[in-house]
């Protein structure tokens, strides 16, 4: 794929009320299409890093571009229309634990629709008939009207990742997709994530504690200590000590100088 930017960040920091440094003077772009694994101890600032990208968090200073458009300053509609853009995985899934997987699946197409409509459960045929197919996608058509807490947690994961096949974002940000569930669970989730990166085209930038996950599924490393970049490079080129120092506290760029 041709390499054209869709998430740039440019000497983003990010500190917090009480003065914690989220994130220090970041340079990063990512590219379209690109399969990102985001590396670092607890702590470290990787949701950070994920919440100002989506602007869930507000940075301090610095610019974010979106497929070239700026989410530190767009404001109402505009911003919108860009966070529709951007899908999120979160760890514990973020259900709507009463309802339907149907209905959890329907949540994706929120942003296309004037709020009134979605109050009154007002999705169209097309859509609903969308929801079914993004859950046969993720093999799941068979739990269509359960009710999403009836659903183990690989399972439920899958359905967040049917709803943001549904909202057909740009991106995708995954925090921490599998920090809840088992190991053969966690490969099924992770390899949803990669049909979505290699059959739709979706940029993945995943926070991801497990090592062995980084190394089966990311194309292009980013070891984060104290905020900042301490390490980028392509996973092929990547020495298993990298993740060793990283890990371990240092700087992650002794070894693979
Ligand atoms: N809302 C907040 N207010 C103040 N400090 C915060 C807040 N959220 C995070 N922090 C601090 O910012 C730093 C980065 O946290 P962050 O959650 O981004 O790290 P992380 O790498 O995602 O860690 P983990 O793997 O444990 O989720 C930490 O020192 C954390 O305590």
């Amino acid at each position: 794929m041709a390499d054209k930017p869709m998430i740039q960040l440019k000497d983003v920091s990010k500190v917090y009320d009480n003065g914690t440094v989220g994130l220090k003077d970041i340079k990063l772009t990512i590219n379209k299409g690109e399969f990102v694994v985001v590396v670092g101890l607890s702590g470290a600032g990787k949701s950070t890093l994920l919440r100002s990208i989506n602007r869930l968090h507000n940075i301090t200073s610095g610019d974010i571009l979106i497929d070239g458009k700026s989410i530190t300053k767009d404001k109402g509609k505009n911003l919108r229309n860009l966070r529709r853009d951007i899908g999120m995985i979160f760890q514990n899934f973020n259900l709507v634990k009463r309802s339907s997987v149907l209905r959890n699946v329907l949540v994706g197409r929120v942003a296309y629709y004037p709020t009134w409509k979605t109050t009154f459960n007002l999705f169209s045929k097309e859509d609903k008939q969308r929801a079914y197919e993004a859950l046969q996608k993720v093999d799941l058509a068979d739990k269509v009207y359960a009710r999403a807490d009836e659903l183990s947690g690989g399972q439920q994961q899958r359905v967040a990742i049917a709803r943001v096949l549904m909202q057909d974002p740009k991106i995708i940000l995954a925090d921490e997709p599998t920090a809840s569930l088992d190991p053969q669970t966690s490969i099924k989730v992770m390899d949803d994530l990669k049909m979505l990166n290699e059959k739709y085209g979706m940029t993945v930038l995943a926070n991801l504690h497990s090592v062995e996950l980084a190394r089966k599924f990311g194309q292009r490393v980013i070891g984060i200590r104290a905020g900042q970049v301490v390490y980028d490079g392509k996973m092929e080129d990547t020495p298993e000590s990298v993740f060793t120092d990283i890990y371990n506290g240092g700087d992650g760029n002794k070894e693979a100088k």
